[in-house]
């Protein structure tokens, strides 16, 4: 067994939310206007940027956003989820490795987010630190099985800086 450090890193995440009325639907760090629901969670319920986290977090085998962000813990409540990606970026940083590149898929049935994509893929990558051609986003349907639900699921590939 190789004891050197990996040059490259493959990291996967996903999170989930149920949505209800009167709720924001923010996803990816930007907010999606007129949805007629939005995500029931501790924070402000960005599964984009959860499942992201939670990616950079796996590619180190450095746990999950929950370990660090309890949704037991008070202080938390409301938390701004941009909040949570840079605590998880810093912690890849600390251990030598950037994200190169990032494929996410978001699950949603409505609204249709399409409108968004460009904007959602701008905000992850000044986020990130990184191009826009790198970030890749897909949406998907759930065709219907999962109308009260909205998924993220997220890939990366994290890269040493010293590589
Ligand atoms: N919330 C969503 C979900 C999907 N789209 C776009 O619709 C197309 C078809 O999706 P299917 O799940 O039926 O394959 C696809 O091009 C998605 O980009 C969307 O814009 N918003
Ligand atoms: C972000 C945290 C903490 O506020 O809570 P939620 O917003 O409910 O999100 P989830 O993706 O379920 O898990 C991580 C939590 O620890």
């Amino acid at each position: 067994m190789s004891t050197l450090p990996l040059p490259y890193r493959v990291g996967y995440g996903e999170d989930a939310h149920r949505l209800a009325p009167g709720r924001p639907l923010i996803l990816g760090g930007v907010p999606v206007p007129h949805a007629e629901h939005g995500a029931v969670a501790h924070s402000d319920g960005d599964a984009a940027l959860h499942a992201l986290a939670d990616a950079l977090l796996s590619g180190l085998a450095l746990g999950d956003i929950g370990q660090y962000f309890p949704d037991t813990a008070a202080e938390w409540a409301g938390l701004d989820s941009r909040v949570i990606l840079a605590r998880a970026l810093d912690l890849v940083r600390e251990r030598g490795y950037v994200p190169l590149n990032v494929a996410l898929v978001v699950t949603l049935d409505r609204p249709k987010l399409g409108p968004l994509r460009s904007e959602i893929a701008r905000t992850l990558a000044e986020l990130l630190g990184l191009a826009p051609a790198e970030v890749g986003v897909s949406f998907k349907t759930s065709e219907g099985l999962a109308p009260q639900h909205v998924q993220t699921r997220v890939t990366v590939l994290l890269g040493r800086t010293d590589g």
